[in-house]
């Protein structure tokens, strides 16, 4: 542990929240923070969190997202809702180890007494890391930034014939970059209204790039940390009040989100095999070889040797892998469920120590929210064992033909209702305003349209419309709102929700 002397954890947990927020600045602030007012006055603001979060349709929506199979009819097979769930205990498994190995010196870097704090926060980020994720998943994303790409730039305010704006080109950038990530914290922040604590929607950022900014180069100091977009311009005060309230440097995470994402890591890679031998597309012997394969192809060095603590009482991951077959074959019913049974108690201990390691080797990067890696991504056994299942994932599961065919189906689902709503981005803005205000003469097609949005997310639309930066124009900003109204809707659609209104839309259902 480097540079661990001065680290005092109380200072990244707050109970303030952006709506009855001290409103004289940092003085008032720090009655807020952990020091003033104690553990359970925070514990009581995050059980207030959790009923939030677990109440909200966000969180719901997710039961019928996709995780690997859109539209899938089996219950078994994960969705959104219960990977999250998975997530959401594994991360408390990390918290729970990390303080076990810690111990006394908990006290030593301001942790002392917050276990359960943590537990919670923890748990409840699990649960809403994926709520910002589109029907259909990447391709869900995919599509949605690809027609934003291609179809924004002809919008009037956005294009290059109109009056000269510094935030046309960012914008645009930005509205071609869908991502479930910056979404999520739209939605917990504007879109559901949760109002909760900013420690609690600190521990979901997962990336901190503003989407309006480009890429950091491969070796700059945030290039981990923001090489996806983390908000999106909509967001940025939201996200400057909490790392304000928090004590964060820009840039910089939470510390509690390296655990998030430790967990969702650990969770997904043995998940979406097991879903994949649920569903027929190999069976567990072949699994089996595929990993073991694809481990030896990874870490040539190790692959049979006698020498790593990290598998158990195994010796090494062939011989992990031969040992949980061994118990699967010996089992005379279930024999696929016995192997993921096996499989997952083998693994999982030792991925979460991992991670609870690394948390403390690096706990002063880990408090600045500088480490810019994922906390599993080390060069480790314990890294090829996860890209391991990831590279089997790819060949044996994402490639099947029967899986492809579905993500295009999605892709051309999500990319058609962007089309069917075009028409309401083609107005202008005193015409968009009429249809607003109800007096929508002329316009046959657009009201209808219109009238099928989401009050809500209108609402969102309006509140932000009244946030118009000094340096643009009412058309820029009022286009911009617009077209994150019509991501809003979209990405916020079920997938079988999504599948009803374009085949609706598209006159393809019974009518
Ligand atoms: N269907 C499908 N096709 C892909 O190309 C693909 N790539 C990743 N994933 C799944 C893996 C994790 O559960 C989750 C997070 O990466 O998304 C995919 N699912
Ligand atoms: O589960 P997803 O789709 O969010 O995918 P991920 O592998 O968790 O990637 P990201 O870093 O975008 O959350
Ligand atoms: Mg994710």
């Amino acid at each position: 542990m480097s540079g661990t002397d001065t680290l005092d954890f109380t200072a990244r947990f707050s109970r303030e929240r952006p709506y009855n927020r001290p409103r004289g600045g940092d003085v008032e602030r720090a009655g807020y923070s952990l020091q003033a007012s104690g553990i359970a006055a925070l514990e009581d603001q995050l059980e207030s969190d959790r009923g939030r979060i677990i109440n909200s349709a966000a969180v719901r929506r997710l039961q019928q997202k996709t995780q690997v199979f859109p539209l899938e009819h089996n219950a078994a097979v994960r969705s959104r809702l219960t990977h999250s769930l998975e997530v959401q205990q594994t991360g408390r498994f990390i918290v729970r180890t990390i303080f076990r190995k810690l111990g006394d010196r908990a006290e030593h870097y301001g942790l002392k007494g917050l276990e359960r704090a943590m537990e919670s926060l923890v748990e409840m980020a699990c649960l809403m890391h994926d709520i910002g994720n589109p029907p259909f998943g990447h391709f869900g994303e995919a599509a949605i930034s690809r027609w934003f790409e291609a179809h924004a730039r002809a919008l009037v305010p956005f294009s290059d014939a109109a009056a000269p704006e510094v935030l046309r080109e960012p914008l645009l950038r930005e509205l071609a970059s869908f991502e479930g990530n910056a979404q999520a914290i739209r939605l917990l922040s504007r879109l559901q209204k949760l109002n909760l604590t900013y420690v609690q929607s600190a521990v979901v950022l997962k990336y901190t790039r503003v989407a309006t900014e480009g890429r950091p180069a491969a070796g700059a100091a945030f290039s981990y940390l923001q090489k996806k977009p983390g908000y999106y311009y909509s967001e940025r005060e939201f996200v400057e009040q909490m790392q304000r309230a928090l004590g964060m440097e820009p840039g910089c995470r939470h510390p509690l989100a390296y655990i998030m994402e430790a967990a969702d890591d650990i969770s997904y890679c043995l998940a979406d095999l097991e879903d994949g031998v649920d569903k027929g597309l190999m069976s567990f012997s072949v699994l089996a070889d595929a990993l073991k394969a694809a481990y030896a192809k990874a870490r040539p060095e190790d692959a049979d040797q006698a020498r790593f603590r990290n598998f158990g009482d195994a010796k090494s991951f062939a011989q992990l892998v031969d040992e949980v077959l061994e118990r699967a074959h010996r089992e005379p019913i279930n024999k696929d469920h016995e192997f993921f049974v096996s499989l997952r108690v083998k693994l999982i201990h030792p991925l979460v120590n991992h991670a609870a390691e690394a948390f403390i080797a690096h706990l002063g990067e880990v408090f600045q929210g500088r480490l810019n890696r994922a906390l599993l991504e080390d060069g480790s056994p314990c890294h090829s064992v996860i890209e391991t299942f990831k590279t089997v994932a790819l060949e044996q599961v994402f490639s099947v033909p029967e899986v492809e065919t579905l993500e295009l189906q999605g892709y051309r689902i999500i990319s058609g209702l962007l089309e069917h709503y075009r028409p309401l981005l083609e107005l202008d803005l005193d015409a968009f305003d009429r249809l607003r205000s109800g007096t929508s003469k002329g316009l046959l097609i657009e009201s209808r349209l219109f009238k099928r949005l989401p009050a809500k997310h209108v609402k969102a639309y309006e509140s932000m419309r009244a946030e118009q930066p000094d340096d643009t124009s009412a058309e820029l900003w009022e286009c911009y709102c617009r077209c994150r109204l019509l991501q809003d809707m979209v990405s916020g659609m079920t997938d079988q929700f999504a599948l009803d209104e374009f085949r609706t839309l598209s006159v393809m259902g019974p009518l």
